[in-house]
């Protein structure tokens, strides 16, 4: 049985023996979208068998920022390709960024992103809907009317490009503290990067002849919306944090109780800019990657919590707009499928942090800043049944053609990493199960 009952929409599972959060081994009883038994579960007629010994049970991930790049560049990604990069990273639910062609400025809009993700059922996609209109920087976009749409828009950011306005961040501040949202800011201080600039400045840069931008171009933005998210009472939350400073600013403003959240991405959390000493534009991204004291600064602040959440900034590209000298590449990675397998490579193997610190940087905390009350719950009777099984102990070696993207932008091929998703449950039925994505 098994595969095939999987593939036909098989809703009814015993998960045997995982290890929960790893608090220790149970079963699961899955049926009707929920958990609805645990500890040594007797298997009711019909139910699908699940080999969980040696797997790790978490709640289902939740992508705080995701490219899905639909509508506009189908070529890279589309809606139904990057659910299923994210079904078989382990996610349940995506927050899917504006900065699309239209962009997600509308009710409209956000609807369209949401009714096009449900018809794919693969993850839950969330739209982040736009700060300004057509992320132009000038003029508030409809954000009421996004949130009170069908598609109950909570999160706002014009990523790709920062709110550089004062005045309009704070508007944008003051507008969705009403409906208990949040902006999403991509900090980068436009005067301090300008257009020609393509990596991080420092003394490699200087040496590769590649103009670039320092830290600080991030770290004056975040200390700018924190003092504007104490001032307003509303809540900022800061995209790709990566550099110390950035961190240190973070550190202090949830000192003072300012309501800050942040993301860190994997490729922060290991990468470093010494790889683009091979000029090979698969490392160009925004934020840039940084130095190794970034880095170790970036592991801490998660460890500890500064930095509330992993977010992969799963930046899909098709080839001729990456295959480029480096300076003219586009910038951006893919996330979504090895997010998992870096933080328990870095995090866990590195052993700053357990299992249910994982859950909660990827799953409940990430959930909770989305405003998503059905998503990162516990893995408990009568909870929605999103969850991801993975294999600790599998080493994979990443080939960047077996991929459910479209694109193939992805900085860890080649690369050995701890830990394999073996299958991801939505609402109870498999979405992706030992190696293939499950479709209706
Ligand atoms: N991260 C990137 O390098 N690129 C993102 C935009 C962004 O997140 O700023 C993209 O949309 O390609
Ligand atoms: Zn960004
Ligand atoms: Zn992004």
């Amino acid at each position: 049985m098994g595969e095939k009952d999987i593939r036909a929409g098989q809703t009814s599972y015993v998960i045997r023996g995982a290890d929960l959060q790893g608090a220790g081994r149970a079963d699961l009883l899955v049926r009707d979208g929920v958990i609805a038994e645990t500890g040594t579960v007797k298997a009711p007629r019909g139910a699908t068998e699940v080999d969980a010994d040696g797997l790790i049970a978490l709640p289902g991930l939740v992508d705080l920022h995701t490219h899905l790049r639909e509508p506009g560049r189908e070529d890279a990604e589309t809606i139904e390709t990057g659910s299923a990069a994210a079904a078989a990273g382990g996610f349940t639910a995506v927050l899917a960024m504006a900065n699309t062609n239209p962009v997600t400025d509308t009710a409209e809009a956000a609807e369209r992103v949401r009714d096009l993700g449900e018809k794919v059922g693969l993850v839950d996609v969330q739209p982040v809907g736009a700060v300004t209109k057509g992320l132009a920087g000038e003029e508030l976009a409809e954000l009421g009317l996004m949130a009170r749409s069908r598609a109950a828009v909570r999160v706002f950011s014009d990523d790709g490009k920062c709110v550089h306005d004062a005045r309009l961040m704070r508007r944008a501040l003051e507008y969705v503290k009403a409906f208990g949202g949040v902006v999403s800011q991509h900090a980068q201080e436009p005067r301090l990067a300008d257009g020609q600039a393509c990596c991080h400045e420092g003394e490699l840069s200087g040496r590769l002849g590649l103009p670039g931008w320092p830290g600080v171009a991030e770290e004056v933005v975040v200390a700018r919306d924190v003092m504007l998210a104490r001032h307003t009472g509303s809540r900022v939350h800061i995209a790709h944090v990566s550099t110390a400073g950035s961190v240190e600013v973070v550190r202090w403003a949830k000192s003072q109780d300012i309501a800050v959240t942040a993301e860190v991405t994997p490729h922060h959390l290991l990468l470093t800019t010494d790889l683009l000493s091979g000029y090979d534009p698969v490392f160009k991204v925004n934020p840039p990657l940084r130095l190794q004291e970034d880095v170790e600064a970036l592991r801490a602040a998660l460890a500890d919590g500064t930095i509330d959440a992993v977010a992969t900034d799963h930046a899909p590209h098709a080839r001729h707009d990456k295959e480029h000298a480096f300076a003219e590449a586009a910038f951006g990675m893919l996330g979504l499928e090895q997010a998992l397998s870096v933080v328990t490579t870095v995090m866990v193997e590195g052993g700053l942090m357990d299992w249910s610190a994982v859950a909660a940087a990827m799953s409940s905390r990430p959930a909770a800043i989305a405003g998503l009350r059905e998503q990162g719950r516990p893995l408990a009777v009568g909870e929605p049944a999103n969850l991801v099984l993975l294999d600790p102990a599998a080493e994979v070696t990443v080939d960047r053609e077996r991929s459910q993207s479209l694109s193939r932008n992805n900085p860890w091929h080649g690369r050995a990493l701890k830990g394999r998703v073996h299958s991801t449950f939505l609402r109870g039925r498999a979405t992706y199960f030992d190696g293939e994505v499950t479709t209706r």
